[in-house]
């Protein structure tokens, strides 16, 4: 067994995906390593976001979606198991904007624990004050908790988003372009987040920004129309890519 067989927290074998007719990934085979950050990059509809959404079976919630091949979660086939529920809150997810409800800070980020079944309020209170610190953005809003959620910054408002998914204490985190709606300031707090948050997650983000995937991630996976063109440590995909093609996006001669 090398080492990446050893730590991966997630196995992709031979996934393919069909939205009906049309072929949207090929065959697609990574090992995803524990506690580390992985980034999906490729151009613009190459299936870096299908295949994201296939980590938490959020594509089931589309009509006419097939799918076939294996992923396998900490020894576990996740579509051969039927508790959807109980994947999602081990594989969490962040969005490119941020979906806070309409409610106050605090219930935003008690709003899972809750529908767990959590209802005393120390406890409560402990939850919400440890996944807003573990997002760093205790400080910025520990003082306006019952405020609207609404009224945070586009970045504030993006680091509660990750409070609320790190409240469901997630193994996994998937990050679907999660600073494309931020600014440069914001983006960087973000980043500096997620590096804080890989000693205790592991954690899949799809970004369009090269420097970003250069600087967050462990190792990076290149999509090109649905299939995985190169996967490795991120340092050899953008310094010294093996195909010509990664060697093409990544110095932006094309996508
Ligand atoms: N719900 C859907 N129904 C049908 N086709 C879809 C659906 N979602 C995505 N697709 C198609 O699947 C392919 C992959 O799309 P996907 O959104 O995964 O790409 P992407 O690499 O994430 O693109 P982007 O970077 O623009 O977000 C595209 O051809 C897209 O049109």
């Amino acid at each position: 067994m090398n080492q990446s067989e050893e730590t991966a927290k997630i196995s992709v074998k031979d996934l393919s995906l069909f939205y009906g007719d049309k072929q949207a990934l090929y065959s697609v085979s990574l090992d995803i390593e524990e506690k580390k950050v992985t980034a999906l990059i490729g151009p613009s509809g190459c299936g870096k976001s299908t295949f994201l959404r296939t980590l938490n079976r959020m594509n089931d919630l589309i009509d006419g979606v097939k799918i076939t091949g294996d992923i396998v979660v900490d020894n576990e086939d996740i579509y051969k198991s039927n508790d959807v529920i109980k994947l999602r809150t081990k594989v969490g997810m962040v969005f490119q904007k941020p979906n806070l409800f309409p409610m106050s800070i605090y219930d935003n980020v008690a709003y899972g624990p809750r529908a767990q079944g959590i209802k005393n309020k120390k406890e409560l209170n402990k939850i919400v004050e440890e996944s807003l610190r573990g997002a760093a953005i205790w400080d910025e809003v520990k003082d306006r908790l019952k405020s609207s959620a609404l009224g945070l910054s586009g970045g504030q408002q993006q680091r509660v988003c990750i409070a609320r998914a790190i409240a469901m204490k997630p193994d996994i985190i998937l990050m679907d372009e999660p600073t494309s709606a931020l600014d440069p300031i914001s983006t960087l707090k973000v980043e500096e987040l997620i590096a804080q948050l890989k000693k205790e997650y592991t954690i899949v983000i799809v970004t369009h920004n090269m420097q970003q995937a250069a600087r967050v991630s462990d190792k990076t996976a290149f999509f090109l129309s649905g299939e995985i063109i190169e996967y490795d440590v991120t340092n050899n995909v953008f310094s010294n890519p093996k195909d010509q093609r990664t060697e093409d996006y990544v110095t932006g001669r094309f996508g």
